[in-house]
């Protein structure tokens, strides 16, 4: 894909074990019951569903509908950013420390209709010092279909105290989701509910 040097990995960035918690073959549900990306709870997000392939490696569908148009019948190109944005997510999810995007490259190579199902696997491919660096594909209707999409992305650790600080009413009062769903019950990474739920799950 194009990309600039900065989703790449400098010269021999190691490339991170598995966490020795982290879930593999399974199913990983949700993060956050109300995530655009993933949550069940979001009327009008992606619902994306994600399996971990190995602790570093994440595969993940996404189902285009209505409601995710830009041109008549096509998907948005901002709505796949964010679903190729939740999917790389998801791979650092799993490394057990909190990390925001900083940055994501994408290249759209081919329309996507509504109603495809896109197949997206992502990986991460090396981690220097608060700095992950991940690559995704995603492809049309089958997980051999032709690719769609492509990105690269530079995810940045931070402390639990970004997410109290900066997000807005979601200390675990009316605004807080249940995280409930499949990532508590399906054996997958866990959701959380606020910032303290992050902090537990990053810091047992
Ligand atoms: C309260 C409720 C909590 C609920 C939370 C639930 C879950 C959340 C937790 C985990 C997520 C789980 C699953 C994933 C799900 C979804 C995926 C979507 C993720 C997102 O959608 S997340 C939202 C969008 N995202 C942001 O909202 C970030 C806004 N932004 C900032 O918060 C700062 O900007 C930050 C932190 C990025 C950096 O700020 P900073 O001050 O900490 O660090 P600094 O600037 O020193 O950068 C350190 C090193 O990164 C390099 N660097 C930084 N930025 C770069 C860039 N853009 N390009 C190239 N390199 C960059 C520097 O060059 C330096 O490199 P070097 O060390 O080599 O000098």
């Amino acid at each position: 894909m194009n990309r600039s040097n900065l989703t790449v990995p400098p010269e021999g960035a190691p490339v991170p074990a598995p966490h020795p918690d982290a879930p593999v073959g399974v199913p990983l549900g949700p993060h956050y019951a109300r995530c655009f990306g993933c949550g069940p709870d979001h009327p009008t997000g992606l619902h994306l569903e994600a399996v971990s392939e190995d602790g570093l490696g994440v595969s993940a569908t996404f189902t285009v509908g209505d409601v995710h148009q830009g041109a008549p019948g096509l998907a948005h190109g901002g709505v796949l950013a964010t679903a190729m944005d939740e999917a790389l997510g998801m791979v650092v999810w799993l490394l057990r420390k909190p990390y925001v995007t900083g940055r994501l490259e994408t290249d759209y190579v081919l329309p996507v209709p509504v109603g495809a199902t896109l197949y997206i696997r992502t990986r991460c491919t090396g981690v220097v010092g608060r700095k992950a660096y991940l690559e995704a594909e995603a492809r049309m209707d089958a997980v051999d279909g032709p690719v769609a999409v492509r990105a690269a992305a530079l995810f940045v650790e931070v402390p639990v105290a970004h997410f109290e600080r900066h997000g807005a009413g979601t200390s675990g009062g009316d605004g807080a989701a249940t995280s409930g769903g499949a990532g508590t019950s399906g054996g997958g990474a866990g959701g959380v509910a606020s910032a303290a739920d992050l902090g537990r799950r990053v810091n047992p």
